[in-house]
C-alpha cells in the first residue's frame, strides 16, 4: 500500500499542493483525476522522489519510502522517455537490465510483454517507426518489465484508440490482480469512469474527493431519475423537482432532498411520480440514474 500523507508543495512563492493525502491499495485500479494544472504530475513526482515536497511524506508498506523502494516501482512519465533510434525489444531489455535483471530474464520478460500488448511483430523495429499509440504500448512494457511492486502512470490512455485502451487496461488489471497498487492519472473522465475502481480527485492543489468510484457516484446520485414521457410540464412544476438535463426523449431530473427529513424519502417520491406519470399516459422509460463522473467533477472541483 502507498500512503501519501499531508503533502504540500511550493514552486517559489506559489503553493501548488495543499495538504494532499490519499492511499493507493492493491487489487484494483485507482484513477487520479484533475483539470490541467491541478497538481497531478507534481504529486506523482513527489511519490517518485523526483521532487522533494516542502511538507508531508509518502509511506510505502507503512514506512517512509526509500530510493531502494523506488527502484521496485514502475513509472510511465507523461513526456514519454523512449530512444527513437533504438529497436523496441532492445529498449525494453535495456530498461529491464537497468533495474538489475540479467540479460536472459530481461529478454524473456520483454518478449512476453511485447507479445501481450500486441507488439510482437514490431519488436525489431526502431521506436521512431511506430505510431504514437504503439510507442505508448512499448512504454507500458518498459514500465512493467521488472515486475514492479507499485505502478504509477501519467496519462497512460491518452491518444490510444479503443482497442489499444482495452489492451493497456487488460495489462494494468492483471498487475492490480496480482496485488500491485496501480495509480494512473487522466483527464478523460469517460475513460476514468469505465476503468477505475477507486478515485482520487484533485482540484487546485487540494484533494476534493477520494473513495470508490461507484460509492462516489451513488453518493451524488441521490434523487436523480430518468424518465421518458410525452408531456412533462406537470412534473417540472412540482416544487421538489429540478430539471438536470435532456437526452433525446429522456428528461433527467432531481428530486430535492428534504433538508428537515430524518430519512431520505426521494425514492418514495420517485415512485409517487412514476404512479402519476402512468396515470397520465405512456411511460417509455423510468429509472434511478447513476450520475456521470463529469457531472460530479464539475460539482466539486
Ligand atoms: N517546475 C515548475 N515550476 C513552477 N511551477 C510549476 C512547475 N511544474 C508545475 N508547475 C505548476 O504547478 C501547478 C501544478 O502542475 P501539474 O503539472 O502538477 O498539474 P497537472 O494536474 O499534472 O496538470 P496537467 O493535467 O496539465 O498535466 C501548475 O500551475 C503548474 O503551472
Amino acid at each position: 500500500m502507498l500512503d501519501v500523507r499531508g503533502i504540500s508543495h511550493w514552486y517559489g512563492d506559489r503553493q501548488v499542493l495543499r495538504d494532499v493525502s490519499f492511499t493507493v491499495t492493491g487489487g484494483h485500479l485507482t484513477g487520479f483525476v484533475g483539470a490541467n494544472g491541478a497538481g497531478k504530475t507534481t504529486t506523482m513526482r513527489a511519490i517518485l522522489g523526483l521532487i522533494r515536497p516542502t511538507q508531508g511524506e509518502v509511506l510505502f508498506e507503512g514506512r517512509p519510502i526509500t530510493d531502494t523502494d523506488r527502484t521496485r516501482f514502475g513509472y510511465m512519465p507523461e513526456e514519454r522517455g523512449l530512444y527513437p533510434k533504438m529497436k523496441v525489444r532492445e529498449q525494453v531489455i535495456y530498461f529491464a537490465q537497468l533495474h538489475g535483471l540479467d540479460k536472459v530474464t530481461a529478454a524473456k520478460r520483454a518478449d512476453e510483454l511485447l507479445e501481450r500488448v500486441g507488439l510482437g511483430e514490431r519488436a525489431n523495429d526502431n521506436v521512431e517507426a511506430l505510431s504514437l499509440g504503439n510507442q505508448q504500448r512499448a512504454q507500458i512494457c518498459v514500465s512493467l518489465v521488472h515486475e514492479p511492486e507499485f505502478l504509477i502512470l501519467d496519462e497512460p490512455f491518452s491518444g490510444l484508440d479503443p482497442i489499444a485502451v482495452d489492451v493497456v487496461l487488460g495489462v494494468l488489471q492483471e498487475q492490480a490482480a496480482r496485488g500491485v497498487p496501480v495509480l494512473f492519472s487522466s483527464h478523460q473522465l469517460d475513460v476514468v469512469e469505465r476503468l477505475s475502481d477507486e478515485l482520487v480527485i484533485i482540484g487546485d492543489g487540494e484533494i476534493k474527493a477520494t473513495g470508490s468510484r461507484v460509492g462516489l457516484q451513488e453518493q451524488h446520485s441521490r434523487g436523480l431519475f430518468r424518465i421518458a414521457i410525452d408531456e412533462d410540464a406537470w412534473l417540472l412544476s412540482r416544487g421538489d423537482v429540478t430539471e438536470v438535463s435532456r437526452e433525446g426523449d429522456d428528461l433527467l431530473f432531481r428530486i430535492d432532498a428534504d433538508a428537515d427529513a430524518d430519512t431520505d424519502d426521494t425514492d418514495a417520491r420517485g415512485q409517487e411520480i412514476l404512479r402519476e406519470a402512468v396515470a397520465r399516459g405512456p411511460v417509455r422509460r423510468f429509472n434511478h440514474e447513476l450520475v456521470r463522473l463529469s457531472t460530479i467533477f464539475k460539482e466539486i472541483r
